[in-house]
This record gives C-alpha cells, sequence and structure tokens, in this order.
C-alpha cells in the first residue's frame, strides 16, 4: 500500500501523482488544469514526468465521456517502447564493433526488407500503404534504440515471470508513427482545429479508424527497427513487452481514456526509461484507476530543447556527450540531437519512481542501464 502523500487531488477531477520531491514545471500544471475545462471532459491525471507542451502537457491521462480529442493524443500516436531480449550473452559483447556497425546503419530499410515489412505489416495488421517507406526508421528527437543490460533484479519471481536474463543484452526501442500520426493530426486540424470530434459521429469513427491503424504501424515500426538493428549486430532476440503511450481507448462503461506521454497500467510489465545516461526500470503495475490506469512514461523533460542546448554547448564537446556517466556510449550523427537529449535535460528517473511506488501503484521487478545508444543516423545541428 503506498502512501498518499504522492497522489496530490489539486482540483475536483485532477489529480497529479507526485511527491514534493519531483519538481513539476508551473506551466505543465496550468496547461493540465486547463485540458481538465474542456467540454464533456471527466477527469484529468498528471504523473510524475508531468512536463508542458506545445498546449496541453506531456505525462499525463484525459477521461472524457463521448469526446474525441486528437490534440491531446498529438501528432505521434501510437509511439511507445518495445523491449526485446537478444541471444548476445553479455560478456561477449565488442561495445566498439557495435559502434562502428551502429555508425553506418541507414534509415529507411533497403529492398531486400521487403518480405519481412510486409510479414511484419501483416502481423501487426496494418492497412495504410502509403508510409512503407519509413517502416524501419526510428525518427528524431528522443526517440532511440538503446542496448541496455541488467543492473539490479529487485524481484526474481517477478524477473522469472517475464524471462528476463541478467546474461543477455537486452535492446529498448522508443519510437511512434512517424508522418503517418502528423497526417491524421494535420487532416483533423484543417477541419476541426484543436476541437474535440463526438466519439461516434463519422468524423469520430474515421479519426478512430486511422488513429487505431496508427498505433498498429508504430508497434510494426518498433518491431523493424528491431529487426533491423539484430540484423546489423547479427543477434537474436525475443520480444518481452510492447507498451503503446500515445493513444486513446475506450474504457468499457467510462468514456474514451487519452494518454500522452503516459504508460498503460492495465497491460502487463511495463520498461519506463530515464535518460540515456540513467536506468530503465522494469515495473509490474498495480492495477488503479488512481492515476487513470497510467504510469510515467520516463523521467519527463527538466529543460526544453533549446534551453538545453543553451546550457551544454559551453561545457561539453561533442565528444563529451558521446559517452555518459553509466560508460555507455552514444551514436547520433546529429550533433544539435546530442545536446537537446543530453541525461542533464531529464528529470531524475528514481524519483519519478519512487512517487509512483509511493502511490501504490508498481512493484518493481529491475533495473537496467544502457551501454549503447543509437539515435538517428540523420547528420545535422550546431
Ligand atoms: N534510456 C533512454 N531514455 C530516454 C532517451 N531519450 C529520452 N528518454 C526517456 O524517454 C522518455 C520518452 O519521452 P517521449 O515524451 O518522447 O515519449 C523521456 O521522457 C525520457 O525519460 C534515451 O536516449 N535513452
Ligand atoms: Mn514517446
Amino acid at each position: 500500500m503506498g502512501t498518499f502523500n504522492a497522489i496530490k487531488q489539486i482540483e475536483k477531477n485532477i489529480e497529479l501523482i507526485a511527491s514534493d520531491k519531483t519538481w513539476i514545471e508551473g506551466k505543465a500544471i496550468e496547461q493540465l488544469k486547463f485540458s481538465a475545462k474542456l467540454p464533456d471532459m471527466l477527469k484529468v491525471a498528471g504523473m510524475p514526468d508531468l512536463h508542458p507542451g506545445k498546449s496541453y502537457p506531456i505525462g499525463a491521462a484525459f477521461l472524457s465521456k463521448n469526446t474525441l480529442y486528437p490534440y491531446l493524443v498529438g501528432s505521434d500516436i501510437g509511439c511507445g517502447m518495445g523491449l526485446w531480449q537478444t541471444d548476445k550473452p553479455i560478456n561477449k559483447v565488442k561495445i566498439s564493433r557495435w559502434i562502428d556497425k551502429l555508425s553506418i546503419l541507414d534509415d529507411p530499410l533497403d529492398l531486400d526488407w521487403l518480405d519481412e515489412i510486409e510479414q511484419t505489416k501483416q502481423q501487426f495488421g496494418v492497412i495504410s500503404r502509403d508510409f512503407d517507406q519509413a517502416l524501419g526508421s526510428i525518427g528524431g528527437g528522443n526517440h532511440f534504440a538503446e542496448l541496455q543490460i541488467v543492473d539490479t533484479i529487485f524481484d526474481q519471481t517477478l524477473a522469472e515471470a517475464i524471462h528476463l536474463s541478467k546474461k543477455h543484452v537486452q535492446l529498448l526501442v522508443h519510437s511512434g508513427s512517424r508522418g503517418y500520426g502528423h497526417e491524421i493530426l494535420n487532416q483533423h486540424i484543417a477541419q476541426f482545429n484543436s476541437a474535440g470530434i463526438v466519439a461516434d459521429s463519422d468524423a469520430g469513427v474515421a479519426y478512430l479508424n486511422k488513429h487505431d491503424d496508427a498505433v498498429r504501424w508504430a508497434c510494426a515500426n518498433r518491431a523493424l527497427i528491431a529487426s533491423q538493428i539484430m540484423a546489423t549486430l547479427n543477434i537474436d532476440a525475443e520480444s518481452l513487452l510492447d507498451v503503446t503511450h500515445n493513444l486513446v481507448s475506450k474504457q468499457n462503461g467510462i468514456g474514451w481514456l487519452h494518454r500522452k506521454g503516459a504508460t498503460p497500467s492495465d497491460q502487463g510489465v511495463v520498461a519506463i526509461p530515464g535518460s540515456r545516461g540513467a536506468h530503465t526500470y522494469l515495473v509490474k503495475p498495480i492495477k488503479s484507476a488512481t492515476g487513470l490506469f497510467s504510469l510515467a512514461h520516463g523521467a519527463g523533460r527538466k529543460w526544453q530543447r533549446s534551453e538545453a542546448k543553451a546550457r551544454l554547448s559551453n561545457k561539453y564537446r561533442v565528444q563529451d556527450l558521446q559517452k555518459t556517466s553509466l560508460g555507455s556510449h552514444v551514436v547520433c550523427k546529429n550533433k544539435a540531437l546530442l545536446y537537446e537529449e543530453a541525461p542533464q535535460a531529464y528529470k531524475s528517473i528514481d524519483q519519478v519512481i519512487q512517487d509512483l511506488k509511493d502511490a501504490g501503484l508498481i512493484e518493481l521487478i529491475a533495473s537496467l542501464k544502457p551501454i549503447l545508444t543509437y539515435k538517428t543516423s540523420k547528420s545535422g545541428g550546431c
């Protein structure tokens, strides 16, 4: 049972899962309050990784009765975290070889991948053909693929239940629906601006059909990213989990639950990463209506991208940022991104996890630590 000081009732229909130790930017709370006033909104919940977005906050869940708000899901529909356990023993890793191989990894996938793309689309039930050329690409921003090793097992029984092996390298993939999700949101904005749509109206049904396909597309994309990395590194892997944190779904008998950077707590074990220089936690959610059946999806930004670059570019050279304080390596050809996504730009994942624990929402399984983070191969910046 958790302690209640990590659960704050800000207003009647606004909940915040965060202790006093967790810093939450005032603007994010304002955005949360603003979202709670949207027509037909029943309740909103901020997670400990809550931080400001363009108009609405990231790290939050929003429950409406019968209205869909595409703006609350955002443009990266289906973004999520997939975790694979590889067959590579950690004592057999030659990290410099992996750095070299990943440094020449190009997106998108080439013609040799056509069959696998088709099979993966079928496996996940993806309908659209319009964005096939983007499948297998990670995208920019804080999307990444990260090779990790198990650091601490907190609960042996829970770790065994998901076949987690301390001896093998893990692969965490964070990506979404690339241009597909953008197109869906843009189509909505062209017609309705930021307004919501009635879920069972023609517009609502049309949005949901496209949204659901983009969610499946994003899952297929993470699987193809993992496959491409495995092929490049000549390793094999089994999928341990894949959980979406940007989506809207029907909560039977309650309404429509929008999650924007909020990990579902009703779909089994989830991975909550901190940054390329921090641990990822594997946790078992304790199903609860507190926090609208949701958990944090990461550590959440402390600094906006431009602020991170301004603060760090005088202190660190590019090569300083290609290694982290945990000793891990970073492959990222985009120099600006190296600064924008530096570990310093994120809040403490340890505190976020502590808050979720104190709120009685999770059981800890294990922590993983990065050995090699791969970000977009597109050069640019600085
Ligand atoms: N292990 C890593 N975690 C990272 C990295 N970059 C960001 N992050 C964490 O992921 C979430 C994702 O946020 P989203 O809003 O884009 O879905 C973010 O809050 C960070 O905590 C990384 O390179 N490695
Ligand atoms: Mn994401």
